[in-house]
């Protein structure tokens, strides 16, 4: 048993789970100094294969999926653990407190987490200063398979009506899109009222339009335009999948992010009481798996070869990964299987993967 494990299963269980996080964050955050080099060595892992996509070089295949880094606090910290993408986000319009705590939750005999966060974060405006600084205030280089790549996830802010959703995402979209390697259109997360209603084609269809003209305005003196995805939930039933595929292929977007957390309950071996005692919010985690395998298949299967898809949910070990390459993703990511299996995770999965195929 590694000694991640070991403080797992006798310190990090006993803590709450959302201090647990931050207090994580804070010590990647400091050790960044020192983790490229520790972690390659400590994970024995080899250097990873880069990966082109959406017209980008990713240093990996593997990235971290959103709502770790939600207000874009660790970018590079989280990149030198072996993460080839960050995603950030997701970011709202306006900053936002989120849902009253306790709001996360672990179901350890799942290898699952139940979370209703609710997108806690500071707000476009605060992020897109952050990410000024970062850059140097200078528009993103090309990528170029070494440095990180960098998603901003938008999404939402929980007071705006529903019929002002679109300047609300464009308020977003033009404060960050200036400073992302790629964007993603988050409309599939549980914890936002109504949100996974945009996820019809007939509201989505105006969204993405919208969001696409704004990231074009703001980036207009890039060579290539800003790579737009979106990200879907799993419990989309099969048609709905093909229909978000047929949209995205028909409004030209670059890729799908597939699968955002699930609502069902569904085959969970935790005590029932555990799972009650979470309540209401999106699982992720291993019992996600076969369900983002099954979308990941069905929107290849729609989209043909053109667009990115972008496999996550449930990938724990190189297998998982590669399992997702094999099936025609361009990229994967993770979240949960991160916080169970700790630091060295991300290099040893990165350096185990190797093209599709
Ligand atoms: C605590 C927590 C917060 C999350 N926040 C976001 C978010 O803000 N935006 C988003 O698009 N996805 C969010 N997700 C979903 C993840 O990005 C990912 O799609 C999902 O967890 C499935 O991957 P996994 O099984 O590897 O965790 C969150 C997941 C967790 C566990």
């Amino acid at each position: 048993m590694s000694l991640y494990h070991r403080l797992f299963d006798t310190v990090l269980v006993r803590t709450d789970p959302e201090q647990a996080h931050h207090a994580a964050f804070r010590a990647i955050r400091a050790g960044r100094p020192v983790a490229a080099r520790a972690v390659t060595h400590l994970a024995r892992a080899g250097d990873p294969v880069p990966v082109e996509a959406m017209g980008l070089r990713f240093p990996s295949a593997l990235g971290l999926a959103a709502g770790f880094d939600k207000d874009a606090v660790g970018v590079d910290a989280l990149a030198a653990l072996g993460f080839g993408h960050v995603e950030v986000g997701t970011v709202t319009g306006e900053p936002q407190p989120g849902n009253p705590r306790p709001r996360l939750f672990r179901l350890p005999d799942d290898r699952a987490v139940v979370n209703r966060m609710g997108f806690n974060n500071e707000g476009a405006e605060v992020v897109a200063r952050r990410l000024a600084a970062r850059a140097g205030h200078r528009p993103p280089p090309p990528t170029d398979g070494r440095r990180p790549v960098l998603g901003v996830n938008v999404g939402k802010t929980k007071v705006v009506p529903d019929d002002e959703a679109v300047a609300d995402y464009q308020k977003s979209t033009g404060l960050l899109a200036p400073w992302a390697d790629y964007l993603v259109v988050n409309v599939s997360s549980p914890n936002t009222p109504g949100l996974r209603d945009l996820q019809a084609v007939e509201r989505l269809e105006p969204l993405l339009s919208a969001v696409r003209r704004r990231a074009d305005e703001v980036t207009a003196h890039r060579a290539a335009r800003v790579p737009l995805l979106v990200k879907i939930a799993p419990d989309l039933s099969d048609d709905d999948v093909r229909a978000v595929g047929d949209l995205a292929v028909a409004l030209g977007l670059d890729g799908v992010v597939a699968t955002n957390t699930t609502t069902t309950r569904d085959g969970l071996t935790s005590p029932a009481a555990r799972v009650e005692a979470a309540g209401a919010g999106g699982l992720s985690g291993a019992p996600l798996r076969a369900r983002a395998l099954e979308v990941l298949r069905l929107l290849r299967a729609q989209v043909g070869d053109d667009l990115a898809l972008v496999s996550v949910g449930g990938i724990t070990t190189v297998a998982d990964a590669q399992e997702r390459l094999d099936a025609g993703a361009a990229l994967v990511q993770g979240w949960t299987a991160f916080v169970y299996e700790g630091p060295l995770w991300p290099a040893r999965v990165a350096a185990g993967l190797r093209p599709g195929g």
